[in-house]
This record gives C-alpha cells, sequence and structure tokens, in this order.
C-alpha cells in the first residue's frame, strides 16, 4: 500500500531477535526502561484518595519492525503498556521510566505521529466505509500536498488492501441502523490510521470480538503491512496457533510484570528451560497462559531452586524473578543502557512538530460537512424538535386564542400565555444535553489523533444542531402562536417576540450545552440541568414577586433567563395598547409600572443584552470545558 521500497535488513536490528525477517524500509524501534506506572484510586464520594495501585512494574522492552505482541491475562497491564509506549496514558501516572523511538526520547506528541487503532472502532456509523476513509484523508494529508484526485487514489488503495470493496459504501451502522460486519468494521477503523502512512502502528486488542478467520485476516493485513517496514505494537489476548505464528516478538506479562520478552519463536524454549512442558498439539499461547496463570508447573527449575521462600512465592512473581535473571534480560538492560547513555539535558523528540496539517477553516468545511451528513442521515431529533414546537404552538395558541383587549381577562391571559411561552421556550430545549454526550468517545479519539482541532469541533458541532433543533423550530412556533393568540398586530412586534423568544431560547440551550460539555453521563446532565432551570423559574418574576423576596435570595433574578424573557415580552406586548372594561381604561404603561418594570429603550432591550451575556459566558464556559475533558486513558 505505502512505503514501497527496496528490500534491506534493518542495519543492527534485525526484526524481533529473528535476523531472517526481512523489511522493505524499517519503522523506528521503540525502547522503553524501567516503566513503573501506578494510579491513586479515589475512595468513593468524598474523593479521598486511596491505596497507590501499581499498574506496571519496572518493565524495560525494546520492539524493532515487524509484528510485536503483548500478551497475558485479563488484568494483566496490556493495554496500559501499549498506551504508555503509545502516549496515551496520562503522564501523571508515569513515576519512572522512559520511551524512546530510535533512541530518541519522546513526549506526549508521539501520539500526533503514530497512528493508534483503538479496540472499540470509533468511527461515524451514518457513513459509508468510504466516507469515513475520506473524511479521515481529508484531515489528515496536507491539502498543499495532495490533491482531491490523490486523495480519492489514497482511500482507494486503502480499501483495495484491507479488501474492503464489497462494503465501500455500506453505512457503519449505529444502534437504529444494521451496517457493516464486525471485521469490516475492525478493517474499515485501521484504514483510518493507515491513511497516513505510519511507520509505527499501535493496536489496542485488534482482534477481540471477532470470529477466528476474521481475527486470522486481520492478524494477516498486519502482517503484510509489517513487512513493508512499519513497526506494528499490539496487544492481544489468547490468540489461536496461526495468529501466533505471525509474531516476531512477544511480551508475555502478568499482573504490571514481564514475564518473558524477546522472539516470539524462542517462547517456547524458554519456558521448556524453565521446566514448563508444553503437552502436544498444545497452543502456545494457551500454554503461556496457563504458565502465568499458575495452571502448568514447573518440573525442575534450576532458576527458581536457588530462591529460598519458593514455596510462598507465587507463580508469576517467580516467573518474573526468573526473566530477569534470564540472558534475554540482559541483553535487553544492556542496549537500553547503550541506547540511553547521554540522554540526559536533552529531549529530543521526533524532530516533527505535532501539528495539525490542515487550516481551521479547511477543517470546519470537513467537520461541519460531515455534521450536517450526520444530521440530514438521523434526523429523528430534528423532527421531533420541530413537532414538539408546533404541537406547543397549536396548543398555546388555542387555550389562549385571539385574547381580547377587555378587562380582566387581556391582562391575566396575557401574563399566563407569556409564562407558557417562556417555560417552553427553555424546556422545551433539554435535548441539547446531549450533544456532547453522544459523540464523546468519538471526538476524544479524533481530536486526540490529531483530525481536528477543538474549536472546530465545538463550532460544527453548535452551529449543526442550533439551525436546524432550534433556530428553525423557533421561527415557525413563534409565528403560529404569535398570531393565534392575536397579540399586537405590528409586525415589528412580532420581529421582536421572535427574537425575544429566539435569544431566550439560545439561553437555555448554553447553559445545556455548558453541563453536556462537563459531563459523560445523560443523568448526571439532566439532575445538573433541572436545578439551574427550576431556579431560574422561580426567580422569573411570576411566581413570586421578587420585590418582597429575601434580599439575600432576590440576587438570584439577575441570573434568571425567566425573568429577562418574560419582561421583554411583556414590554413588547403592554407598551402603546389599551385595555379597557366598561368603567376603566388602562393604558399598558401603567400596567408595566405597577408591575415594576422599566419600559424605557433601554429597559426593554437591557433584558437582550442580558439573555446574550449569559448565551456568551455559557458558550465560552462549555468551549473551555470541551477542552479540559480527560484525554488520557
Ligand atoms: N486509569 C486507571 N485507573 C485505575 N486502574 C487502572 C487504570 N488503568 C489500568 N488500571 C488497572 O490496571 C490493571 C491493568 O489494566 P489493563 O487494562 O492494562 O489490563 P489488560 O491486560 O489490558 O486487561 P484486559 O485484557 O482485560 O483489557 C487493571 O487491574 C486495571 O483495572
Amino acid at each position: 500500500m505505502t512505503d514501497r521500497g527496496a528490500v534491506v535488513n534493518p542495519a543492527g536490528a534485525p526484526a524481533a531477535d529473528d535476523p531472517e525477517v526481512m523489511f522493505q524500509v524499517p519503522g523506528p524501534t521503540v525502547s522503553f526502561s524501567r516503566l513503573h506506572y501506578s494510579v491513586t484510586e479515589s475512595n468513593g464520594l468524598c474523593h479521598k484518595t486511596g491505596p497507590e495501585k501499581h499498574i506496571l512494574k519496572d518493565v524495560s522492552g525494546i520492539m524493532r519492525p515487524g509484528m510485536n505482541a503483548i500478551m497475558g491475562p485479563t488484568g494483566s497491564g496490556k493495554t496500559s503498556l501499549l498506551d504508555v509506549i503509545a502516549g496515551r496514558k496520562d503522564p501523571a501516572g508515569l513515576k519512572f521510566g522512559q520511551v524512546l523511538i530510535d533512541g530518541k526520547m519522546v513526549d506526549s506528541d508521539l501520539r500526533l505521529i503514530s497512528a493508534y487503532v483503538v479496540q472499540d472502532d470509533i468511527l461515524m456509523g451514518t457513513l459509508s466505509v468510504r466516507e469515513n476513509l475520506l473524511f479521515s484523508v481529508n484531515l489528515r494529508l496536507d491539502p498543499r500536498h495532495y490533491s482531491t484526485t490523490d486523495k480519492q487514489q489514497r482511500v482507494d488503495s486503502i480499501i483495495d488492501d484491507l479488501g474492503l470493496q464489497d462494503c465501500a459504501h455500506t453505512k457503519i451502522g449505529t444502534e437504529f441502523l444494521r451496517g457493516v460486519s464486525g471485521g469490516e468494521r475492525k478493517r474499515c477503523s485501521i484504514g483510518m490510521e493507515l491513511i497516513t502512512s505510519p511507520r509505527l502502528l499501535f493496536l489496542d486488542e485488534p482482534t477481540t470480538g471477532l470470529d477466528s478467520n476474521t481475527a486470522n485476516h486481520i492478524i494477516n493485513l498486519l502482517h503484510r503491512l509489517s513487512r513493508s517496514g512499519k513497526t506494528i505494537v499490539f496487544s492481544i489476548h489468547q490468540p489461536r496457533y496461526s495468529i501466533f505464528s505471525r509474531f516476531d516478538h512477544l511480551t508475555l506479562m502478568h499482573r504490571g510484570e514481564l514475564v518473558y520478552a524477546g522472539a516470539a519463536g524462542k517462547a517456547l524454549s524458554y519456558f521448556t528451560d524453565l521446566g514448563y512442558h508444553c503437552e502436544p498439539f498444545n497452543n502456545p499461547s494457551d500454554f503461556f497462559l496457563d504458565v502465568t496463570n499458575g495452571e502448568t508447573l514447573t518440573s525442575a527449575d534450576p532458576n527458581l531452586s536457588s530462591l529460598d521462600d519458593k514455596e510462598n512465592c507465587d507463580n508469576s512473581n517467580l516467573l518474573a524473578v526468573s526473566y530477569r535473571q534470564s540472558t534475554q534480560y540482559q541483553r535487553v538492560v544492556e542496549e537500553l543502557d547503550h541506547l540511553t547513555q547521554g540522554l540526559e539535558g536533552g529531549v529530543g523528540g521526533q524532530g516533527q512538530k505535532a501539528d495539525y496539517v490542515t487550516s481551521f477553516w479547511y477543517q470546519m468545511r470537513i467537520v461541519g460537512g460531515r455534521m450536517v451528513v450526520n444530521s440530514l442521515r438521523n434526523p429523528q431529533t430534528s423532527y421531533a424538535q420541530l413537532a414538539l414546537n408546533i404541537f406547543f404552538a397549536l396548543l398555546v395558541g388555542l387555550i389562549y386564542y385571539q385574547i381580547p383587549l377587555t378587562l380582566p381577562e387581556a391582562l391575566q391571559n396575557r401574563m399566563g400565555a407569556f409564562f407558557f411561552l417562556i417555560i417552553n421556550m427553555v424546556f422545551g430545549n433539554l435535548s441539547a444535553v446531549e450533544l456532547f454526550i453522544n459523540e464523546r468517545a468519538l471526538f476524544i479519539h479524533e481530536n486526540s489523533s490529531g483530525y481536528y482541532r477543538t474549536s472546530v469541533y465545538f463550532l460544527s458541532k453548535i452551529f449543526a444542531d442550533l439551525i436546524p433543533n432550534r433556530i428553525v423550530p423557533i421561527l415557525i412556533f413563534s409565528a403560529i402562536a404569535y398570531y393565534m393568540m392575536g397579540l399586537k398586530p405590528a409586525f415589528t412586534a412580532f420581529l421582536l417576540f421572535t427574537l425575544t423568544l429566539s435569544l431566550v431560547s439560545l439561553a437555555g440551550v448554553s447553559l445545556a450545552f455548558l453541563v453536556s460539555a462537563s459531563v459523560s453521563s445523560f443523568a448526571m446532565a439532566n439532575v445538573l440541568i433541572a436545578l439551574p432551570f427550576v431556579f431560574m423559574m422561580v426567580f422569573g418574576g411570576f411566581l413570586v414577586n421578587l420585590n418582597s423576596m429575601l434580599s439575600w435570595l432576590s440576587w438570584l433574578k439577575w441570573i434568571s433567563i425567566f425573568r429577562y424573557g418574560l419582561e421583554a415580552v411583556t414590554i413588547n406586548e403592554f407598551k402603546g395598547q389599551i385595555f379597557y372594561s366598561n368603567t376603566t381604561i388602562l393604558p399598558g404603561e401603567v400596567y408595566l409600572e405597577t408591575q415594576g418594570i422599566d419600559y424605557s429603550t433601554w429597559g426593554f432591550w437591557q433584558n437582550h443584552v442580558a439573555l446574550a451575556g449569559i448565551i456568551t459566558v455559557c458558550m465560552v464556559l462549555a468551549y473551555i470545558q470541551l477542552r479540559r475533558i480527560n484525554r488520557w486513558k
């Protein structure tokens, strides 16, 4: 697919201890020495810190171009090791040790210059395989160097290489839409990362959840890629023999420690030398896991017999100790010592700046375009929002149909209708809390892989939601409700009414966006959004007279979306109107004065300024929260 070149043997670095392996262009050598990784677990609600959990304990190794497998029982630390090497794990947990790529120190920017295929196949379900690959190619190849035709060809060649021709135009699938199969999904995930022709590819359990043939197919694909010069590092559970035979290098882990690291082909003889016997026809990978789990016992163990407290030591501990005493380990340590000599004082990095290859506006076009396609193919939310608004507009229109100017119903009905409208505008947008929760995993993966900037995602997501789900339904709602209720006939009054309702709605939506960007579960988001909305409603001026409230509580009216909205629509409707009964004439201004509402020009517009202020503050905070989302694993 890529990196075609003359066949060479990597100088001084036979692949995975196997001198017969030949590569076209050698990929980088990844070395890591004395990695100690631990986390401090919190003790529940009080956030008191608990005991330190040691996840990686003094792990060292060297992984060369070729197939580098990390194996071990569940919870042994395979994924953690992979993530630490790939720069995806929170660096705060790395208490000691370093990772070198081709002998140079790397930092977290490695995330942007290598490729990482996550276990869960994070793809946009409403797009086809080809569209997903095009999305990746558009954002990750520099448009100044690659024309549209080049990019199309790159996608076509990836589709051919991964054998995805038959499903290229099939959608990936969502929870409501049946899409491609698990194997095709996995190959598409790998393709998303191969787009940039990375020389170093990390994969977290690429065969988990796949049937054995599909798993075989994936490993054959990775094997082929490794022979074109890539360094492929992956964690894997318990592969069948045909898969295991493809490995060049094996790292075997147990309880965060290494029990073997070296040529995969020599692992069996290593354990045989320790006295473990693999029965005929037994799969070596099953055998290794049995050994580490203590289910296969040693018959004679020259290394271990020297330990006095052998009987009290658990099996994996003994294996880790024997590995440390082995010649393989000594060779690795010597080589690592050689590699790390003279590194002090100079963090070399990769010599590449981890930056985006595409401009802000280009990213906006591609990411925004995907959001629009996604909304068009998944229009349920937009339809529901529109239907809800039309339903409530007709309901309020029928309840308050053609409100007369005669007292007392003129005042009571108008105020009741306005309160109902404002409530509907604020609470009708609760669906906005799902905005950043729905695709959180997709955003984290794509953003940390360097697809696009956080600001691009934020803005395109906001616009893709605001226009179809908020603005359009409000315009329709306002037109139906306003004219059915028979409010002030002047067209400018209608426009101001629509503007006010739009700002009220946007203020509610932006608060929902802020909550959405701050939490990762719907349940939590619903609790967090309901609370301020209810408070704001109480301090809106309709349910309680704000002037008679306790002074230390009444300040809450200044942050009430309800109050600003209610005052603005009331001024808009009452100012300049005359209400009457048989005995009384009541100018709207007099009513406004009795309510303590400032109906001057500024008195009217200050409500809009305040609503715009709430929208701005909430949006800025939502963006900050999105930036603060924890990208580390
Ligand atoms: N951020 C973390 N916080 C707390 N514990 C963690 C964290 N990361 C890893 N662990 C713990 O470290 C241990 C190793 O986890 P890891 O995911 O690396 O194992 P694994 O070998 O990949 O397991 P599996 O095959 O089940 O995925 C587990 O006990 C896990 O719970």
